[in-house]
């Protein structure tokens, strides 16, 4: 008995992406079907770097194929992934699949680390990451990253000056702290920092990226609307505590983004120190900022829970010393690892559900 790899495919297109809501075949996932006798080879492409329902997919395919088919057949299964992109074809960014916006609304929630441990996350999952830090008066990523005096070089590309991003855990990183010395008290007017943020977008050699992330100053500034009117963001991740002032303002965070001249699709809050818990007692959770704060306004606002990130001494530290705590083992770092899938997986359902962000054009 003989198959064709029509029969194979129309089997596929029963098998729905979970997250996606679209059978496999049209979302462009099944590749290079091949049939020897009773053997059948052909990838899947999904679409976030480590995908948590790669095994039920393949067991979804596996159970069509035989079901639909013809259940002694034989299938290897490569399961590989390819992070997707919905950009325009604008020459700024070009080879940046995805932009990533990370807001809080108050200052001190933790943003930076956040930021920092889910960059080196992706990377560590097989993502081609790159990191903004567009906190112009304070900038942290150089200490958490340890490359404080780390100076990068300038590169000439197509008749251009560029600088090229200092590359530290697998995640390229741009920051004012490069730029200027640690101790210096550089006072930034708003135009100079939208300007760094300018540079640090088109003037920067980020080359292929999966996920670009900005790490923005706390509220809202200058250097949102820069950043809004510089290029279209893929989506904005909303970092707060379960505090009841941290959880208001950075509720005003999410209308920002939401608000229709500026459109920006939220992928979802994190709530950072959601309890803190003693390194030798893990078990132990004490919610001394209260409870759910940030869980309550992701379903308020109808956007997605990210996860929770624990207080824990060694978070502090690890960002002190500039080894970010996901680079070690653990339960902190496998909570980091667990945000860092929810968001690829966040994006992912945007660019398979949603239009593209538009540019905010300026208006006087
Ligand atoms: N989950 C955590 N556990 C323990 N300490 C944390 C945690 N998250 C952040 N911190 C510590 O809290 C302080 C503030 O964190 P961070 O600088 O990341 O906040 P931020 O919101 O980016 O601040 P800013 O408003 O200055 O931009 C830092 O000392 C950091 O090490």
């Amino acid at each position: 008995m003989s198959f064709t790899t029509e029969q194979i495919i129309n089997a596929l297109r029963t098998v729905n992406d979970p997250d996606l809501k679209k059978d496999l075949v049209t979302l462009n996932m099944i590749r290079d079907v091949r049939i020897e006798g009773m053997r059948v080879h052909f990838t899947v492409v999904l679409t976030t770097p480590a995908c948590p329902l790669k095994e039920v997919i393949r067991q979804m395919c596996v159970e069509a194929i035989h079901k639909l088919v013809d259940k002694d057949l034989q299938l290897f299964i490569n399961m590989t992934s390819e992070v997707t992109s919905v950009r325009d074809t604008s020459p700024l960014l070009a080879g940046v699949k995805n932009i990533i916006a990370v807001g809080s609304g108050k200052g001190g929630v933790g943003k930076s680390t956040v930021t920092s441990n889910l960059a080196v996350a992706l990377a560590k999952q097989g993502a081609r990451v790159g990191l903004i830090d567009a906190d112009i008066s304070g900038p942290s990523v150089p200490t958490m990253f340890n490359c404080e005096h780390e100076q990068p070089a300038m590169i000439a590309k197509d008749g251009k000056n560029l600088i090229v991003p200092i590359e530290q855990y697998g995640v390229k990183l741009i920051s004012i702290g490069f730029l200027t010395p640690a101790d210096s008290a550089v006072v930034w007017r708003g135009p100079m920092a939208s300007s760094a943020l300018r540079q640090f977008i088109g003037d920067t050699d980020w080359g292929d990226l999966d996920y670009l992330l900005i790490d923005l100053p706390p509220g809202t500034s200058d250097i949102h609307l820069t950043l809004v009117q510089t290029i279209p963001v893929t989506g904005a991740v909303i970092v707060t505590t379960p505090q009841k002032v941290a959880v208001a303002d950075a509720k005003k965070a999410v209308s920002m983004f939401k608000q229709a001249q500026i459109n920006v699709p939220i992928l979802g809050i994190v709530e950072n120190m959601a309890y803190f818990t003693p390194e030798e007692l893990p078990d132990n959770k004490y919610y001394i900022f209260g409870q759910d704060g940030g869980k309550k306004l992701a379903a308020d606002n109808g956007v997605e829970f990210l996860g929770e990130i624990p207080l824990v001494q060694s978070v502090r530290e690890s960002g002190d010393s500039g080894l970010p705590v996901v680079m070690k083992e653990g339960k902190t770092s496998e909570a980091f690892h667990e945000l860092a899938q929810a968001v690829a997986r966040q994006v992912a359902i945007r660019n398979a559900q949603q239009e593209k962000t538009k540019k905010v054009e300026i208006t006087t």
